[in-house]
C-alpha cells in the first residue's frame, strides 16, 4: 500500500514556509566587479545555533528516478541546511509541514535547474535526491557536537510522481 504525490515546480512562493530558493533570475541587489557579475545578495536564511559553527561538504549522491518510493524525512534541530547543485540538473526536494514533531503530507518539487534551496532549521525534508548524474552539490550545514538529525520513516511509504 503506498500514498502518492505529485511533484510541482519549485517557487520561491509555495517553499517558503519550509525555506529559501536561490536563482539568479530578476534584477540583481548589486552589480560588482566594475558592471560584470550580479550579485543576489545574501538570499538565504542559515542558521547554525549557538554551538554549531557553518561547513561546506560536497556531496555525491547516486541520482534517483520518478516515480521516486518515499519512505522517510529527516530534519536538522539545531540548523538550516542548503543544497546548492553543482550542475544543471533538476532536482527533487520534499519537504514536510510539522504536526507536534510528526511530518504531515510531504510536498515534492521539482528544481528548474538554475535552483538551489536552504532549508530552514528543523524543517521536514528529503534526502539530497538528485535526478540525473552526476549528483553533486555543496551542501551548506552545521558541523557541531550534537548529531543535528531526526529521522521520521512513514508506515506507508509515498510514491512521488510526475504531475
Ligand atoms: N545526512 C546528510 O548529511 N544529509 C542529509 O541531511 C540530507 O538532507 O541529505
Ligand atoms: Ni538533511
Amino acid at each position: 500500500m503506498t500514498q502518492v504525490l505529485f511533484t510541482q515546480p519549485l517557487t520561491a512562493q509555495a517553499f517558503a514556509p519550509f525555506g529559501d530558493v536561490l536563482d539568479a533570475t530578476g534584477t540583481p541587489d548589486k552589480l560588482i566587479n566594475q558592471g560584470l557579475c550580479g550579485r543576489f545578495h545574501d538570499r538565504a536564511a542559515l542558521d547554525f545555533a549557538p554551538d554549531g559553527r557553518a561547513g561546506i561538504s560536497i556531496f555525491n549522491a547516486q541520482p534517483r528516478a520518478l516515480p521516486y518510493a518515499l519512505d522517510m524525512v529527516e530534519r536538522h534541530p539545531d540548523g538550516s541546511q542548503a543544497f546548492v547543485p553543482m550542475h544543471q540538473n533538476p532536482f527533487l526536494v520534499i519537504v514536510a509541514p510539522d504536526h507536534d514533531g510528526t511530518p504531515g503530507t510531504p510536498r515534492a518539487f521539482v528544481t528548474n535547474g538554475a535552483q538551489a534551496i536552504n532549508f530552514h532549521r528543523n524543517v521536514w525534508h528529503g534526502v539530497l535526491t538528485p535526478l540525473a548524474a552526476p549528483g553533486l552539490f555543496a551542501v551548506i550545514d552545521r558541523i557541531g557536537p550534537t548529531p543535528n538529525l531526526e529521522e521520521h520513516w512513514f508506515t506507508t511509504p509515498w510514491e512521488v510522481h510526475t504531475a
